[in-house]
């Protein structure tokens, strides 16, 4: 089985694939392309992401790799990580940029916020958090709820169509892994969630695109 992971110049390549290799052994071959044939002629691809919207939505075309991202997406097991989850949306308020619309719904910028004793809040929300389930899904399984995922983000989703499979908290709550047919797309960083982000790229591995 072939996975690829899709480079189209931004972000945490190196760190998914890395995680992908170890999580799938001898089950996949993880290839890191920034090749659309090899993306159309893999079983499974990633989506991942780094940066600012406007910058990776301007990259993935100038790639000639939207179109192949797109039917990727529609037509085998899509992973979709950090901003790569977010260009699945509609719209994003990063740079008011158009995103490839798969899901329904904005990427909206968390608000100035305070927690209870009046301190700011930091925006880009960094660091550890929990993740609570709203939904079950093939690639939650042996994940308990609350489990901590590591998150590095100013802009989260706000999912106009019931998707939403996991939450988390800050202080609100937001949507932060949505799911629909053979699509997942999770805001935090699994390959940086140590064994929790690992069994969820292994479920990945395993998971045959059904919910
Ligand atoms: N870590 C990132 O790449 C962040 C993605 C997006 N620019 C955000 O701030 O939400």
């Amino acid at each position: 089985m072939k996975i690829a992971v899709v480079d189209y110049g931004m972000g945490n390549l190196r760190s998914v694939t890395k995680a992908l290799e170890h999580v799938a052994g001898d089950l996949a071959e993880i290839i890191l392309t920034a090749n659309p044939a090899e993306v159309a002629a893999a079983d499974k691809v990633v989506f991942p992401g780094q940066g600012a919207m406007p910058d990776c939505m301007k990259e993935l075309t100038e790639r000639g790799l939207k179109q192949a991202v797109l039917d990727a997406a529609y037509s085998r097991p899509f992973l979709g990580i950090c901003v790569g989850a977010q260009l699945l949306f509609e719209h994003s308020e990063e740079g008011d940029t158009a995103g490839l619309g798969i899901f329904k719904g904005n990427v909206r910028r968390f608000p100035k916020m305070f927690d209870t004793h009046g301190q700011k809040l930091k925006v880009p929300h960094m660091g550890w958090n929990e993740m609570f389930k709203v939904h079950d899904h093939p690639l939650c399984a042996g994940i308990s709820d609350a489990e901590r995922f590591y998150f590095v983000h100013s802009y989260h989703f706000q999912p106009e169509e019931d998707i939403t499979v996991l939450e988390s908290a800050y202080p609100y709550r937001f949507a932060a892994a949505v799911a629909r047919d053979n699509i997942f797309a999770i805001q935090c960083h699994p390959e940086k969630s140590h064994h929790a982000g690992l069994s969820l790229l292994k479920n990945f591995v395993n998971w045959n695109g059904n919910t």
